[in-house]
């Protein structure tokens, strides 16, 4: 089952790896082809009704597949306004191949018995349908709802959101719906019959995360100071390094506020590092139970916590960590020496654990050098653990339990210190502008790795953790780096 919203990113995802969206045109084409052969006789006549979108682009595809029928493509608007330039070369394609094409502007021109076919093909909308049915698009719905003929319905019926099964007005009456890859969550609920054809997007677009994933930030353009997250990072102690980091990338991941949270003595440090980040610094030189309270009362309308870069871990420390995951109910990146405090406490936040291969064994994890085998592991300890976990390696591998994906940018150069702070940072801000702990978790590992894999071109093994934060903007960015 795949919602649309992920069925893009998985068709963004194949076009990177290699396998266009006209080529999966063709295949969903194909798949339309033998179920119409399924349902009809060679010579039987056959309408396609398309719309100006890829959905209408499959059955331009079909009508090509279908010689041995008397088939009759019809274009609901004019081929200029053809949406899409894959689409569009399939009208081109059939129209210069002298097939029998029509073009409908006015429903009233749109009459059945004009066509008198044995079937029709509804291609109107797919995955595209916003609201109820337009015209021409919800006449004819209704037209073919009224006649005595099958509906072969690419995709979904039109009309019809395949999230939900519903439909905001008119939708088509589908005796047969073949749609793509995988079933879709509304489609059970139809009276139809459902086929689900594998059009050959390669599993690597589902496990692998890539550009399709930023899909997942599509940001609001009128959004104001607040929409896109506020993160708190909690860390300092022996380390002064790590909290300044992970704020600078959490900022860097468009965050719109971030404070960080840090002794005194690091926090006098961290502000002379610039005016970006809001520093408060709690008393003594290491996080201990008695700051809990506090350190509470400032997370508590945070979008996102970062805890752990730099914390150590001294027993009044890792103590302070479990009273502060005990008493916390909102999200949290939980890193470094926090790690090994998460399995035992029992909270109602929701944590994205991320932790390398040792951390994770301290965890009392497992890990594998095969990275099919890693995931499997990953998968079922996030599952007993109940969080999100982030597991580093070579291939990053990101699991809710659930569902499980794979981080392959990256590379050797950054295993030197501090990339791991830029990702808790990175993460948190992720995790603060996207529903998904499990999205938020795996673009923040890919996103990460892209900006080591542009620091590495330029300074090779010799890269430093501070120069990721300000190379994420463009890792974010549906561009080569
Ligand atoms: N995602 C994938 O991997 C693939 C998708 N394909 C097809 O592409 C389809 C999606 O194509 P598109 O994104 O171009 O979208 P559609 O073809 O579903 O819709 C096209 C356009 O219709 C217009 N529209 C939206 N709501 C409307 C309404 N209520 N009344 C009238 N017009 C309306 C919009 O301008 C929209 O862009 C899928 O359903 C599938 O059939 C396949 O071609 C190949 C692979
Ligand atoms: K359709």
């Amino acid at each position: 089952m795949i919602s649309s919203e992920r069925m893009a990113m998985v068709d963004r995802n194949a076009a990177a790896l290699g396998v266009s969206t006209k080529q999966l045109m063709e295949s969903s084409g194909n798949a339309v082809a033998r179920a119409v052969r399924e349902r009809a006789d060679p010579g039987d006549g056959v309408l396609m009704v398309c719309g100006r979108g890829n959905n209408g682009g499959d059955a331009m595809v079909a009508a090509r597949f279908l010689d041995e029928f008397d088939t009759e493509t019809v274009l609901l608007g004019r081929p200029e306004t053809i949406r899409t330039d894959i689409a569009r070369e399939n009208w081109d394609a059939i129209a210069e191949s002298d097939l029998p094409t029509r073009t409908v502007t006015d429903s009233r021109e749109f009459d059945l018995d004009d066509h008198d076919p044995d079937l029709v093909v509804d291609a109107m909308l797919g995955t595209g349908v916003t609201g109820a049915l337009r015209e021409p698009e919800a006449t004819v719905a209704r037209r073919l709802n009224a006649a005595d003929v099958p509906v072969v319905s690419v995709d979904v019926p039109s009309g019809v959101d395949a999230d939900t099964g519903t439909a905001a007005g008119t939708a088509v009456d589908a005796d047969a719906v073949v749609t793509f890859h995988d079933d879709k969550p509304g489609l059970a609920d139809l009276a139809a019959d459902v086929t689900v054809a594998d059009i050959g997007i390669p599993s690597a677009a589902e496990t692998f995360v890539g550009p399709g994933d930023l899909l997942a930030l599509d940001r609001d353009a009128d959004s104001h100071k607040g929409d896109n997250g506020e993160v708190l990072v909690v860390g300092g102690g022996p380390y002064t390094g790590a909290p300044a980091l992970a704020a600078r990338a959490a900022l860097r991941a468009g965050a719109d506020l971030v404070r960080v949270a840090c002794p005194a003595p690091v926090a006098r440090e961290i502000q002379g590092y610039g005016p970006d980040l809001i520093v408060r610094g709690f008393d003594g030189d290491r996080l201990a139970p008695r700051h809990v309270d506090d350190l509470l009362d400032r997370a508590a309308d945070q979008d996102a916590v970062v805890f752990g870069p730099g914390l150590g871990s001294d027993d009044a420390t890792l103590e302070a960590v479990a009273e502060f995951l005990a008493g916390y109910d909102g999200r949290a990146v939980v890193d470094a020496d926090a790690l090994q405090v998460a399995p035992g406490v029992h909270t109602d936040a929701e944590l994205i654990c991320t932790p390398h291969q040792g951390e994770l064994r301290k965890m009392g994890g497992e890990t594998a050098a095969d990275w099919r085998e890693r995931a499997d592991l990953v998968t079922e300890f996030a599952s007993d653990l109940g969080h999100t976990v982030l597991v580093k390696g070579r291939y990053d591998v990101v699991s809710d339990g659930e569902e499980t994906r794979v981080g392959r940018t990256g590379n050797p150069g950054m295993t030197v210190g501090g990339t791991g702070d830029v990702l808790a940072g990175v993460t948190g801000a992720l995790a603060a502008q996207i529903g998904s702990t499990l999205q938020a978790a795996a673009l923040a590992a890919w996103a990460n790795g892209r900006a080591g894999d542009d620091a590495a071109a330029e300074y090779g093994n010799g890269l430093a953790a501070s120069d990721l934060p300000d190379r994420i903007p463009q890792a974010l960015r549906d561009e080569e780096v």
